[in-house]
């Protein structure tokens, strides 16, 4: 389905496994991301110097970018065994109590999607990313007491996609953020001929730069296609080339711009049905039989990036680059909108095509 193969999360066990294989182990092989890399080493390498625990790190951005790759890297370049844990996972102080007290000293835990941490544990999390201590309360009501319990020292790594929704204290006590951005196409090809090196897959280096084109500065999409150029390949027993990766991509709808059916169902109901917009999310989401809740955050933050679309107070609007990838005829567009000033006129990454 085409939807798997752009979603940016983590399809399927199968998936976790062949990412497992493909992810890099060290700072060095994890490719892009410069500013992120360079804090990163000299956060790590100064704690070495000094013979203590790194401090706590923050990984933030969107799914797919490299947090759980760069929280395993953290473990691998301190040389210290990594614990890993998950918001979901703690639900109640009690279990983060049994967590952290189970750590060996100079352990690196690992929080993936901190931002579903039960609110009580939030707070004890604090004290212990401070102090390394925590108090656990014994009994109930007016008999209530609670004990301190020292922890061994470790360094907290936690990964969000919503950093917005940290509390502020809980932000606060991270020592570094890593905010991740989106992948060049330069970098995902070098993601790319990294990933078909270690699958044994002999590909042109011009068809990487066309799957490149087309993974949403992801490598975890980039990785996914491959994966399907791989089979296309393997099946008509062709060259990996452009040819191929064009006839694969086609075949599973991701277009030139890794745009999927779904997002071009909603470009081509703003631009057919509501001739460029604006139109309301709950108009748009109904024209096109999808949840509006499944448009906002799945489709269109996409859309919105590489300025096809804008979201406006009165609605949602195509722009010119929209017009021109969906081939309306210029002249309709003109006269919809009297002439270019109607839309966005930022320059975006499909000004370049
Ligand atoms: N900088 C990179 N260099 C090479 N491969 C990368 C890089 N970043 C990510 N990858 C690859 O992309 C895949 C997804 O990365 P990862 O699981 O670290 O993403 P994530 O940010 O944790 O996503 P999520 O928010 O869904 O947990 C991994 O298999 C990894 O091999
Ligand atoms: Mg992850």
């Amino acid at each position: 389905m085409s939807d798997d193969l752009t979603t940016p999360e983590l399809e399927s066990e199968s998936e976790l496994a062949f990412e497992g294989a493909l992810r890099p182990r060290s700072l060095g092989e994890f490719v892009g991301q410069a500013k992120v890399r360079g804090q990163l080493q000299l956060l790590l390498t100064a704690a070495r110097m000094q013979e203590r625990t790194a401090d706590h790190i923050l990984l933030a951005g969107p799914p797919g970018l490299g947090k759980t790759t760069l929280a395993m890297i953290v473990a691998n370049e301190s040389g210290r065994p990594l614990r890993l844990s998950s918001g979901p996972a703690i639900q109640h102080a009690g279990d983060l109590a049994a967590l952290l007290s189970s750590l060996t000293p100079g352990e690196v835990l690992f929080i993936d999607e901190i931002h579903r941490m039960a609110r009580s544990a939030e707070e004890m999390l604090y004290l212990a990313m401070e102090d390394f201590r925590i108090d656990i309360m014994v009994g109930k009501g007016a008999g209530a007491t609670s004990i301190p319990l020292d922890l061994a020292p470790f360094t907290l790594v936690g990964a969000t996609t919503r950093s917005g929704l940290l509390p502020n204290p809980l932000r606060d006590r991270f020592g570094f953020t890593a905010h991740l951005e989106f992948y060049d196409e330069k970098e995902l090809a070098q993601v790319l001929a990294r990933a078909a090196t270690m699958l044994d897959f002999e590909v042109d280096r011009e068809a990487l730069a066309e799957i490149a084109g087309r993974c949403r500065g992801t490598p975890r999409i980039a990785n996914r296609l491959l994966r399907r150029v791989r089979d296309y390949a393997l099946v008509h027993g062709g060259r990996a080339d452009v040819e191929a990766v064009r006839a694969a991509l086609e075949l599973y709808d991701v277009d030139e711009l890794g745009l999927d059916r779904l997002d071009r169902s909603v470009m081509q109901a703003i631009l057919e049905r509501f001739e460029g917009g604006p139109v309301g999310l709950n108009t748009l989401a109904v024209s096109v039989g999808e949840e509006a809740e499944t448009i906002e955050s799945v489709v269109e933050p996409f859309l919105v990036r590489i300025g096809l679309l804008s979201r406006t107070p009165r609605g949602r609007v195509a722009t010119a680059a929209a017009w021109r990838h969906f081939g309306m005829p210029e002249g309709l567009h003109e006269r919809l909108h009297g002439g270019r000033q109607a839309v966005s006129q930022q320059p975006t990454l499909m000004d370049d095509l």
